[in-house]
């Protein structure tokens, strides 16, 4: 597929001399959807400001749909729709009037079916004369996207779509993301929400401290992601692990009162039964058990601790 953004050795250093990037480079393919992860201050606002031609890269590339940022900004940034973290809207404005201004703002000649189109398509077509601040937070946000895509840009960045929303409108929100992919846009969103770039995205990205950790497919992501950490709370605390524990991946905690298991919970076989009956054989009793699923904060701590072991 062929790409329509192309980032080569991106950084950013803020005049407080903080590198907010430390060379990115990276490829979006036109049609699909693509999840930036990170935490925050990772680095992502930063990106897409510089993609968005919002702020100045201090040295590298950024091409959108063959245009360069710089030397050739208004064709790079007309094929761009951009979604804000804030919502920044006129509140007293009508919602086609806020739509219809957006276009213009990009020289688009006037095409009220357009604009009629995407109102339809993102439910708020019954409240085109509703002024902003009648409508509710989700229809807020659908605004925002609505004159995002004004102009018929060919991305749309979407800056933490659902921070701060409820689980009924994230859902929503989700819906409306593969349904605006159906329409051939290509799609990039920033989230710190693991379980959103799983349900979203074709390809997922992690960025943390100015740098991209990986770019994958999301489904050899979630493998490697699929990780669960069994705690087994020992009667009596152990001062080392026996070496017959050795062939599973174990580690000693709280003073030697838990062993912790890490497994892959999409596996066939987990070893979670084998390891317990070879503690019972051991004679080592055990008071509790409980699982947890890998989070993203043990993702990104991993990921770092293999990049370094690299
Ligand atoms: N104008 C600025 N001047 C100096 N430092 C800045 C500026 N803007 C951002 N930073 C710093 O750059 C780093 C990256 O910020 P950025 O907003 O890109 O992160 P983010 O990944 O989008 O985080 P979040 O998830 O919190 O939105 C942070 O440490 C931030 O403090």
């Amino acid at each position: 597929m062929a790409s329509i953004i192309d980032i080569a050795g991106l950084t950013k250093r803020y005049a407080s001399g903080f590198e907010a990037l430390k060379g990115v480079d990276l490829s979006i393919e036109e049609g699909e959807i693509f999840a930036l992860l990170g935490p925050n201050g990772a680095g992502k606002t930063t990106m897409i400001s510089i993609v968005c031609g919002i702020a100045r890269p201090t040295s590298g590339t950024v091409r959108v749909a063959g245009h360069d940022i710089l030397r050739d900004y208004r064709g790079a940034r007309s094929a761009i729709g951009l979604v804000p973290q804030e919502l920044s809207t006129d509140q007293f404005e009508r919602v086609i009037d806020t739509v219809t201004f957006s276009r213009g703002l990009f020289g688009k000649p006037r095409n009220d079916a357009y604009v009629e189109k995407i109102l339809r398509d993102l439910s708020l077509w019954d409240k085109r004369h509703n002024k902003i601040l009648e409508l509710s937070g989700g229809m807020k946000r659908r605004v925002m996207i609505a004159k995002a895509l004004s102009h018929e840009p060919r991305v749309l960045f979407l800056d933490e779509p659902t921070a701060g929303v409820d689980v009924e409108l994230r859902r929503d929100m989700w819906k409306l993301i593969g349904e605006l992919r159906q329409t051939g846009v290509t799609i990039i969103l920033t989230t710190h929400y693991i379980e959103e770039a799983e349900e979203m995205a074709d390809r997922v990205g992690v960025i943390t401290r100015g740098e991209l950790l990986l770019v994958e497919e999301k489904t050899a992501l979630m493998k490697k992601l699929g990780k669960k950490t069994l705690t087994i709370v020992l009667a009596d605390a152990i001062a080392a692990l026996p070496p017959e524990l050795s062939e599973w991946d174990v580690s000693l905690h709280a003073q030697g009162h838990e062993i912790e298991y890490v497994f892959d919970a999409q596996a066939e076989r987990t070893g979670v039964s084998s390891l317990l009956r070879r503690l019972a054989d051991l004679g080592i009793g055990y008071k509790d058990l409980n699982t947890r699923q890998s989070s993203l904060e043990d993702i990104f701590v991993s990921l770092v601790h293999q990049e370094k072991a690299a």
